[in-house]
C-alpha cells in the first residue's frame, strides 16, 4: 500500500513538476508577450511633446510677397559659390554673392543701426546683431553657410547654377545645402524687423560662414572670434544645419520626423601607410606595397568599428519617441526596445545612412601608390575617413584600426591638424526650454511631423561654437526623402518650391518664439480643447 502510494505521489509529483517544466516558461512567454503588446497599445505622444502642437496652422508671413522672396531665391542659386578647398574658393563668385545680398536686403545692411548691424568677416562672411532690449535675456545665434561642393555638371539633368524651377521643385547646387538657409533667415530677419515691425527684447545673432565645405575656418570659426572678442561669451542657444525633416528614414514610420542633431560625430583623417622596397616589376615581391595596404583597407571593411545602441544612446530616445507614430509591428518594437534592441540594433546596420548613426564609420577615401607601370613602389598610402561615433574616443578608433589590421608593417596615423572628437550632448527632454522652443517652431510649421532627437552624423561649424552654450542643435527646415539622399552634395540636388515657403515661415516663427520671454509658445492648448 505504502509502495502504491509513494508511487503515486511520485507520479503526481513528476506531473507537477513536468506542469512545472512546460507551464511555467509559457506563462512567462505569454506574461511577457501580453507586455510588450499592452506597451504597444498604450504608447502615446508624450504630454510635454503634445502640448507643443500649435492649435491652428497657416502662414504668418505675407503670401503675395512669397514670389519676390523666391525670385531672390534662384537668384541666390545662381552665383557659383562653390568650395574646391581651402586654398580654392570661387572669390569672385563669393565677391559677387556679397553684392547681391547687399543690394537684396538694403534694410538689413545699413542706415538701421538701432536695429541691425552687419559685420563682414574675412571678406566674404557676415555677422549680423539684431540688438534686444532686454539685456537680461541670453543671445542666441541661427548659423548658416554660403558656399557649396562642386558639381559634375555633365551628370546632371538641369543647369547647376540655373536654378530651374519645374513647378514642383527648384534645382540647384546649394538650393538645400544651405543656401535655403542663408536666404530663408534673412527674408524672416527683413520680415520681422521692418515689415512686422517686432520689438526685439532678446539679442540674436545670424552668422552667415562663407568656407564651412572645406572647413569653416576663415567663416565660421572667424566669426565666433568676433563675437568672443567683442564679449559676447554665453548664447542661449545655437542652431545650424544638420538634420532635416525625413521621410522614409526610419524603419515603420511613415510619419515624416523631425530629426534635430542634439550632438555630433567626431571627425578624424587616418592614413594608413607601409614603407617597403621597390624594385623590377618583372620579379615582384610577394607582397608588394599596393597588396599590403590594399589588404589593410580590405580588412577595415570587413571588421568594422563596434556599434552602440542602448538606453543611453540618443537613437534609444529618436526610436523611443518614434513609436506613437509607427505601424502596429514597429510600436511594438520600438515600445519594447529592452527587448528588441540588438534586432533594431541588427536592423539599422544594414543601410548606410541608419548604419551610421549607430557605428563610427570608415570610409576609404582617397589612395595613393606608384607612379610607373614597370616600376613596384616601395610605399602605399590610403586615407580613412572616420565620423566618429560619440561612446567612441579618437583613440579607441585608432586603437581598434590598427588591431583588426594586425600588420606591424602597417603605420596607422592620425592627421592632427583635422581631427574633431564628438560634440557634447545637448539637452533635448522636456526640461530644456531651448529645446521645446525649437520643436514648438517645427511644429508650427510642419504640424504633420514629430520631433525627435538624433546624432548629427556629417559635420557643421557648430563645432566653432560649441563654447558659447550647451544647447547646440542642428537642424535645417526642410523635407527630405531618404530616397533623394545622394541629391545631397551629389546631382540634381533640389528643393520643393513650397517647403521653400516653410523655410522661411521656420524662421520668422522661431524668431518670434525666441522673443518671447520665458518662452512662451503662440498659441497653448490643452489636449482635450481640441
Ligand atoms: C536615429 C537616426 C536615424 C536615422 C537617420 C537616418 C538618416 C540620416 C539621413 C540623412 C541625413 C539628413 C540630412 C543631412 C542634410 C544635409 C547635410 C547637412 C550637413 C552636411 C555637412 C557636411 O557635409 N559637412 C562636411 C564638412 C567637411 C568639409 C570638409 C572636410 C571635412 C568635413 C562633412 O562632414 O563632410
Ligand atoms: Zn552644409
Ligand atoms: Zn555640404
Amino acid at each position: 500500500m505504502l509502495a502504491w502510494l509513494t508511487a503515486r505521489g511520485t507520479k503526481r509529483r513528476r506531473w507537477i513538476a513536468c506542469g512545472l517544466g512546460v507551464g511555467l516558461p509559457v506563462l512567462v512567454l505569454l506574461a511577457l508577450v501580453l507586455a510588450c503588446l499592452i506597451n504597444a497599445w498604450s504608447v502615446s505622444e508624450p504630454d510635454w511633446h503634445y502640448q507643443l502642437r500649435p492649435s491652428g496652422s497657416g502662414h504668418l508671413i505675407n503670401d503675395s510677397l512669397f514670389e519676390e522672396r523666391l525670385g531672390r531665391f534662384q537668384a541666390a542659386l545662381r552665383i557659383p559659390t562653390i568650395s574646391v578647398d581651402a586654398r580654392n574658393l570661387n572669390e569672385s563668385a563669393l565677391e559677387e554673392f556679397k553684392n547681391f545680398l547687399q543690394t537684396s536686403f538694403p534694410r538689413l545692411h545699413g542706415g538701421n543701426e538701432d536695429k541691425i548691424t552687419c559685420e563682414v568677416v574675412s571678406n566674404y562672411s557676415f555677422l549680423y546683431e539684431i540688438k534686444g532690449s532686454d539685456e537680461s535675456l541670453t543671445p542666441y545665434l541661427l548659423a548658416a553657410h554660403l558656399d557649396v561642393v562642386p558639381v559634375e555638371e555633365d551628370k546632371w539633368n538641369y543647369d547647376p547654377f540655373e536654378a530651374m524651377k519645374d513647378g514642383e521643385y527648384i534645382y540647384a547646387r546649394g538650393a538645400f545645402d544651405d543656401k535655403h538657409a542663408v536666404m530663408g533667415i534673412l527674408e524672416a530677419l527683413d520680415y520681422f524687423l521692418f515689415t512686422k515691425n517686432e520689438s526685439v527684447k532678446r539679442t540674436f545673432y545670424v552668422g552667415i560662414g562663407h568656407d564651412e565645405e572645406v572647413s569653416g575656418r576663415q567663416g565660421a570659426a572667424k566669426i565666433a572670434e568676433v563675437l568672443h572678442n567683442r564679449g559676447v561669451k554665453t548664447m542661449d542657444f545655437v542652431l545650424d544645419e544638420g538634420f532635416v525633416v525625413l521621410t522614409n528614414a526610419l524603419p515603420g514610420v511613415q510619419v515624416p520626423v523631425a530629426l534635430v542633431g542634439v550632438s555630433e560625430k567626431g571627425y578624424a583623417e587616418v592614413s594608413v601607410s607601409v614603407d617597403g622596397v621597390s624594385g623590377h616589376s618583372s620579379m615582384p615581391p610577394k607582397e608588394s606595397a599596393i597588396g599590403i595596404i590594399s589588404k589593410a583597407v580590405s580588412r577595415l571593411e570587413a571588421y568594422p568599428q563596434p556599434h552602440f545602441f542602448d538606453s543611453s544612446s540618443v537613437e534609444y530616445t529618436t526610436l523611443e519617441t518614434a513609436a506613437p507614430h509607427s505601424s502596429f509591428l514597429y510600436k511594438l518594437i520600438y515600445s519594447n526596445l529592452w527587448l528588441f534592441k540588438n534586432i533594431v540594433s541588427n536592423q539599422f546596420l544594414e543601410s548606410a545612412s541608419t548604419a551610421a548613426t549607430v557605428r563610427t564609420t570608415t570610409a576609404p577615401t582617397l589612395f595613393n601608390a606608384g607612379y610607373k607601370i614597370n616600376v613596384v613602389p616601395s610605399t602605399a598610402t590610403a586615407y580613412i575617413n572616420h565620423r566618429v561615433h560619440p561612446k567612441q574616443t579618437i583613440e579607441d578608433v585608432l586603437e581598434y584600426d590598427r588591431e583588426v589590421i594586425g600588420d606591424s608593417r602597417v603605420n596607422v596615423t592620425l592627421n592632427t591638424d583635422t581631427y574633431i572628437r564628438p560634440h557634447p550632448i545637448s539637452p533635448y527632454g522636456p526640461d530644456s526650454p531651448q529645446y521645446k522652443l525649437l520643436a514648438r517652431s517645427i511644429l508650427e510649421v510642419f504640424p504633420q511631423s514629430f520631433v525627435a532627437p538624433g546624432t548629427m552624423i556629417a559635420t557643421t561649424d557648430t563645432k566653432y561654437y560649441l563654447n558659447f552654450s550647451k544647447n547646440v542643435y542642428r537642424f535645417a527646415p526642410t523635407f527630405l526623402d531618404i530616397e533623394d539622399m545622394p541629391r545631397l552634395h551629389g546631382h540634381d540636388e533640389r528643393i520643393r518650391v513650397e517647403n521653400y515657403r516653410e523655410v522661411v515661415d521656420f524662421f520668422f516663427r522661431l524668431m518670434v518664439n525666441a522673443n518671447q520671454v520665458n518662452a512662451r509658445p503662440l498659441h497653448v492648448h490643452a489636449r482635450n480643447e481640441l
